[in-house]
């Protein structure tokens, strides 16, 4: 199978993730808790680009052996970005956004009270 960037940007939950190291796209869902070196570094690289980050970590030839077992394709066309923005930052974003404009909306209230 052929996996466009786009495809592999959606993949970045955590029960959901794939990655995409030179060319090659992981599906790493079941991998995540037996990760050596942790969940959180591959959710931080979850629906994009982890090439320089893989090789950057300089992984043993039994980590790449073992990255066969979680191979589901290659990559088509341009390589995602390196970080796609997860589920929890979305909706931390928006959670921050969502109290940002109440924020407004009470300052607003309070600046009319005060100078109305
Ligand atoms: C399918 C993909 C991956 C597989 C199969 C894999 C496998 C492994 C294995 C087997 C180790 C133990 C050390 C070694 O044998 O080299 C390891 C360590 C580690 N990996 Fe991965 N890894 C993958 C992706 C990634 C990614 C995308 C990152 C992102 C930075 C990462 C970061 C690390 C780190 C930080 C360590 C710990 C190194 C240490 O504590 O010495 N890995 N990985």
């Amino acid at each position: 199978m052929k996996y466009t960037a786009k495809e592999i940007n959606q993949h970045c939950t955590h029960n959901d993730v794939w990655i995409c190291i030179e060319g090659k796209v992981y599906d790493v869902t079941k991998f995540l808790e037996d990760h050596p070196g942790g969940q959180e570094t591959l959710m931080d690289n979850a629906g994009g680009d982890a090439t320089s980050n893989f090789q950057d970590v300089g992984h043993s030839e039994d980590a790449r052996e073992l990255m066969k077992k979680y191979e589901i394709g290659e990559l088509e066309g341009p390589p995602p970005d390196k970080y796609v923005k997860r589920d929890p930052i979305v909706q931390q974003s928006s959670n921050t956004q969502g109290f940002g404009v109440l924020a407004i909306a009470a300052v607003g209230f309070a600046a009319y009270l005060y100078f109305g």
